[in-house]
């Protein structure tokens, strides 16, 4: 495509908002999108989705946990048991075992234990303590690395609230005594070579009141109690649905605290269902995509810097309320973007607006990029609209276009109607001090890198060019 007539098509397609058109695309080409803006994208530390298992003694947590693991197939998770975190006995203790309440919230070095989750939360591998039933000892180690799920297993796991304050989720299991009391016995004499006699008198001495005084006050704390332990196989599907959804989206908002989705409301998901759905007329996608939109570009400039302005009110009171922000311009991505322009305008007078073409030339993934902004736009805050962010290649074109005029990182916020999470560790790991702002986080990507469950070409559904409505054209003419 020749230079001249992509400038032609840009003027076109988007109306003169303003002076200032500069046709630098092709030269910058070549040189390839520029590298992350600063060494704080290498910084981010993910925060690992932390779900702690709580229950009775031989209620069925290690196998909960090993269920769930296996079904997170996909995602890098580990266990860490709180038996590993059983104080060493004194030789006096060891000489009278019999008389040690290891079901004792003070049996446990809690402090080492939240030391080691530090260490893990911060991306560091840890050492963590191999307890051996038969010696009480816990002289071995196993090295732990930092993983995206870390599953918290123990009977007092929920008893010191800086533990409890750790997890995103908190499961208890919840087991009849008396299969817990058998399943115990089993475990304790084949295991661990105890006599039954042994057992027994652990239990009720140690094992009952501790379950009645310290573990049972605990489950108030659950967010889900599951009945039967591993037999719960609906429970364990729900669970791992749900951990799988945290993993995907909101947990994204405690990565990169500066992506903010908006607050769901039925208003929003009913919105929502309407644009997604394939067989919504191009009439009712583009008056819910407005009104989504609409929020969106809201929201979005709640993010704005504002100065304290005093104001007097008709009864002559003083008001002490905020101005807006004044240097501020919107740049839309080409063409699906152009459709947030309305929206922005409706709530900022006469506000500039610049406009980004970025193509993507044959499979090699090279990107054109044309642009028309305003001049000073380094002096802006800028809001950047594309309604789709996908794999987060064109955005990272778009910004990196913005920081090449000289736009600081911190100043450009990006909003768009869906976003993949691809898309947004993307951009938010090359670009930590820009704020996007969303109103869905989807599933992901498809094998085609299409936004999964999406809602298609945004573009086309929105200015009437899919298949259906050129047909409709076609034969109305
Ligand atoms: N649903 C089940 N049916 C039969 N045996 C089970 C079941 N769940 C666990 N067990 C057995 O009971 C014992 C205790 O289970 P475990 O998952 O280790 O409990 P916990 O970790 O709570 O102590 C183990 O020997 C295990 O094999
Ligand atoms: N040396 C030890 C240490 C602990 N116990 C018992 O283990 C139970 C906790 O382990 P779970 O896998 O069942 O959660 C607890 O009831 C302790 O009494 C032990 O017997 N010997
Ligand atoms: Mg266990």
């Amino acid at each position: 495509m020749e230079s001249k007539s992509v400038a032609d098509l840009i003027e076109a397609s988007s109306g003169v908002h303003f002076s200032g058109f500069h046709m630098n695309g092709l030269q910058e080409r070549h040189s390839g999108v520029e590298q992350a803006t600063t060494s704080a994208a290498d910084n981010i530390v993910m925060q690992p989705f932390v779900i702690g298992v709580a229950g009775g003694a031989a209620s069925g947590k290690t196998t909960v946990c090993d269920m769930i693991i296996q079904q997170l197939h996909d995602q890098r998770v580990v266990l860490v048991n709180q038996d590993s975190f059983y104080h060493n006995l004194t030789p006096e203790e060891h000489a009278r075992v019999h008389e040690y309440n290891f079901d004792h919230p003070d049996a446990f070095d809690t402090e080492k234990l939240l030391a080691s989750m530090e260490k893990l939360r911060n991306g560091q591998a840890v050492d963590i303590p191999k307890y051996d039933f038969k010696s009480y000892k816990n002289n071995q180690h196993r090295r732990v690395n930092p993983s995206d799920v870390i599953i918290l297993e123990g009977i007092l796991i929920f008893h010191d609230p800086r533990v409890r304050e750790l997890m995103n989720m908190k499961i208890f299991v919840d087991t009849d005594a008396d299969v817990r009391l058998a399943r115990r016995i089993r475990r304790d004499t084949v295991e661990k070579n105890r006599d039954i006699g042994t057992v027994l008198d652990q239990y009720s001495k140690f094992v009952k009141p501790a379950f009645d005084d310290f573990i049972l006050p605990t489950k108030k704390y659950a967010d889900i109690i599951i009945p039967r332990g591993g037999d719960n196989h609906v429970a364990i599907d729900l669970i791992v649905q749900h951990i799988r959804t945290k993993l995907g989206q909101h947990d994204l908002c405690k990565i990169y605290p500066n992506l903010y989705v908006i607050h769901s409301t039925f208003q929003i998901r009913g919105m929502h269902t309407l644009i997604r759905d394939s067989q919504t007329t191009k009439h009712d996608f583009v008056f819910y995509a407005d009104r989504l939109i609409r929020l969106v570009v809201e929201h979005g400039l709640g993010h704005l810097p504002f100065t304290e302005k005093q104001v007097v009110t008709p009864t002559e009171s003083v008001y002490t309320g905020v101005d807006f922000c004044k240097r501020l311009c919107g740049v839309s991505v080409i063409r699906s973007g152009e459709s947030m322009e309305n929206a922005l305008r409706a709530c900022c007078k006469g506000i500039k607006i610049g406009k980004i073409l970025i193509h993507r030339e044959g499979d090699n993934g090279q990107q054109l990029v044309y642009e028309k902004l305003p001049q000073d736009i380094s002096d802006r805050h800028v809001l950047l609209l594309d309604p789709i962010l996908g794999t987060g290649n064109s955005a990272v074109q778009a910004i990196s276009l913005l920081l090449r005029k000289g736009v600081p990182e911190s100043n450009i916020i990006f909003l768009n109607l869906i976003s993949a999470p691809q898309g947004i560790h993307v951009v938010c790991k090359r670009f930590p001090r820009i704020k996007i702002v969303t109103s869905e986080i989807e599933s992901g990507l498809n094998g085609d890198y299409r936004v999964i469950p999406g809602m298609g070409e945004f573009g086309d559904r929105y200015f009437g060019t899919d298949d259906d409505d050129w047909q409709e054209v076609t034969h109305s003419t």
